[in-house]
C-alpha cells in the first residue's frame, strides 16, 4: 500500500483508537493498534477474540499463584480434599477417623482457618524478590469459600469466620503497593452449593447460581480490587453460555474499572480451552516446547503434587531449581508466561522450602533477567544442534498486537539471548549452536555472557554452519544455574 494513504489513515485514526504508528521495516509500512481505547466489545467471542492484550502482561513472564483456602487446614491430598472425602476417599477417611473427632464436617474447618500469622508485605516482599511482576490468589476454590467478604456466601468467607479479616484486600493492597499487578483465581462452579446443584439438576437451564451468585461475586471482586487479572477455573460442567462467560467480558473490557489493563485466561466453560481468552492455559502445566500464535501461560506447582499446601510434602515432591529454571526458559522462548505456584498455610505463612526455590528464582533473574522481562521469542525456539538451549531476542519495535509472533526478520531485533540448561563440560568451556550461525555472519555482534558482561568472549563459525562460542571457567562465572549468551548487535 502507498505509504502516504497508510499515514493519513494513520492519523485519522489517531486519538480514538489509541495509539497508532508506522514502522519502516525493509520496505515494509506497518500499522498497529496498541490498545483497546475507545472499543465497545460485543458478548460474542468472534469480537472479543479481537481485543488486543495490554502489554503489561506479555512483558511480565513471571507470576505467582496462591491456593488459599479451608483445605489449606487439612493440608493433605490436595485443594480437592473435600471432594475425595465425599466420595470415599480411603486416605482421607482415614486421616480424619484418625485425627479428628466423630462427626467433624468440612464446614469446622473454617473456624481453624486463622492465617494468624499472615504478613501480606512480607508475602509481596518475597514475591518481589522472587522477579514476579504479577501475582493471583484463588479468591474462592471450588470448595466455595470465598478468601473476600462475598456478600452471598454467608458464613462460608473470611470475614465471618477463620481468619476475620479480608485476605483478598490485604494481599491486593500490598502487592500492588510492591508495584506489582495483582489478580484473582475465580471457580465459577462450586461443588455443593445447593443452588448452582439446582442449576445443573435443571440441565442448565436455569441461572440461579450464574446470575444470582457467579456474577454479583465476580463484579464484587472487581469494583472492589480491581484486579488485572481473572482466572478462571471449575468451568468445565457447563457451557459458556450458562456461566454468561461472554456477556461478562464485555462488561469486563467495557464498563469495569480494569477495562484496560485486565487480562483473562481461557477457562470460560466447556470446549474453549485454547480458543478464547487474553491468554491461553490450555490444560494445566500446559507447556508445548514450541511457539504458539496466541498469547499462553504455563501454570504449575512447586508441590509437584499439589496446588495446595500439603503437611506431608516430602523433599522429593518439590521442584527443582534447575527444573523450575527449564520451565521458566522454555515456556519464555515460546511466547508464554510462567505462573508458579505455591499453597500458604493456614497460619498464613509459606513454607522455607518454597520460599527458597522462589528466591533462587530471583537470584538468577537479577543475573538473567534481561533474556527473560519483556523479551520475544526469536526466528528458533531452542537451538537445533543444542536442544537444551532456548533463545529469546529484544525487538527494535515491541509487538502489541501479536506478542507471541517472530520476528518479521533479523533487522529488527537488537539483542538476542541463548539460554543454556547445561554447562557443556564435555566440549571444554566452549558451546556449540547451529541457529545463530546466520544472523552472525550479518553485522557486528558482541557475545557476553549476562553477569559477565565485562568478558566478550570469542566466537567462530566453521564451514559446518556450526558456531563455536568459547566459555570463560565454570567457576568464574556469576550464574549458577542456566547461562545466558548474549548477542549484541552493533549500531552503525
Ligand atoms: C489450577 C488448578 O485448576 C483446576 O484443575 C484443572 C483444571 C483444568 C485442567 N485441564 O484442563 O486439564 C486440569 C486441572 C483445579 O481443579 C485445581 O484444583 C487447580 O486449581
Amino acid at each position: 500500500m502507498n505509504p502516504i494513504i497508510l499515514f493519513v489513515l494513520c492519523y485519522l485514526s489517531y486519538s480514538p483508537l489509541g495509539e497508532c504508528s508506522m514502522i519502516n521495516d525493509n520496505e515494509n509500512v506497518l500499522i498497529e493498534a496498541f490498545d483497546n481505547e475507545g472499543k465497545k466489545f460485543k458478548p460474542d467471542w468472534k469480537d472479543l477474540d479481537t481485543r488486543v492484550l495490554p502489554e503489561w502482561y506479555d512483558k511480565a513472564k513471571i507470576g505467582i499463584f496462591l491456593h488459599w483456602g479451608l483445605y489449606s487446614v487439612p493440608g493433605f491430598r490436595s485443594e480437592w480434599f473435600w471432594n475425595y472425602w465425599s466420595d470415599g476417599n480411603e486416605a482421607i477417611v482415614k486421616y480424619m477417623n484418625n485425627n479428628y473427632p466423630p462427626g467433624f464436617t468440612y464446614q469446622d474447618f473454617a473456624p481453624m482457618f486463622k492465617a494468624e500469622f499472615f504478613e501480606p508485605n512480607n508475602f509481596a516482599e518475597l514475591f518481589f524478590k522472587a522477579g514476579a511482576k504479577y501475582v493471583v490468589l484463588t479468591s474462592k476454590h471450588h470448595e466455595g469459600f470465598t478468601l473476600f467478604p462475598s456478600k452471598r456466601s454467608f458464613s462460608w468467607n473470611v470475614m465471618d469466620t477463620g481468619p476475620h479479616r479480608d485476605l483478598v484486600g490485604d494481599l491486593s493492597k500490598a502487592v500492588k503497593q510492591k508495584g506489582l499487578m495483582f489478580g484473582v483465581y475465580h471457580s465459577l462452579y462450586e461443588w455443593y452449593n445447593p443452588i448452582y446443584l439446582e442449576d445443573r439438576a435443571n440441565n442448565f437451564t436455569t441461572h440461579i447460581f450464574s446470575e444470582n451468585k457467579l456474577w454479583p461475586d465476580l463484579k464484587q471482586l472487581v469494583e472492589d480490587y480491581e484486579p488485572s487479572v481473572i482466572w478462571a477455573d471449575g468451568d468445565w460442567e457447563a457451557y459458556d453460555t450458562y456461566w454468561k462467560s461472554q456477556e461478562f467480558l464485555a462488561w469486563l473490557y467495557n464498563d469495569s474499572p480494569v477495562k484496560n489493563e485486565v487480562v483473562v485466561n481461557d477457562r470460560w466453560g466447556i470446549g474453549l480451552y485454547c480458543k478464547h481468552g487474553d491468554f491461553y492455559n490450555c490444560y494445566d502445566r500446559y507447556n508445548p516446547g514450541q511457539l504458539q500464535n496466541h498469547k499462553w501461560e504455563n501454570a504449575f506447582t512447586l508441590d509437584l503434587k499439589s496446588w495446595g499446601y500439603r503437611k506431608n510434602m516430602d523433599f522429593n515432591d518439590v521442584m527443582s531449581i534447575n527444573k523450575l529454571l527449564e520451565e521458566v526458559v522454555t515456556t519464555v522462548s515460546c511466547g508464554g508466561n510462567a505462573l508458579i505456584n505455591v499453597g500458604p498455610t493456614k497460619e498464613g505463612t509459606i513454607a522455607p522450602i518454597f520460599q527458597e526455590r522462589l528466591l533462587e528464582l530471583g537470584e538468577w533473574l537479577s543475573v538473567n533477567g534481561d533474556a527473560i522481562y519483556e523479551s520475544s521469542p526469536w526466528m528458533s525456539q531452542n537451538d537445533s544442534y543444542s536442544g537444551t538451549v532456548w533463545y529469546t531476542c529484544k525487538k527494535t519495535r515491541y509487538n502489541g498486537i501479536q506478542p507471541t509472533a517472530k520476528p518479521r526478520n533479523d533487522d529488527t531485533v537488537t539483542d538476542i539471548y541463548a539460554v543454556f540448561l547445561e554447562w557443556p563440560r564435555k566440549t571444554n568451556h566452549a558451546i556449540v549452536l547451529a541457529d545463530i550461525s546466520n544472523t552472525l555472519a550479518h553485522g557486528k555482534w558482541t557475545v557476553t555472557l549476562l553477569g559477565n558482561e565485562e568478558i566478550p568472549l570469542r566466537w567462530e563459525t566453521g564451514k559446518n554452519g556450526k558456531t563455536v562460542i568459547s566459555l570463560p571457567g565454570m567457576e568464574t562465572v556469576t550464574s549458577r544455574h542456566a547461562w545466558t549468551l548474549k548477542f549484541a548487535k552493533h549500531r552503525q
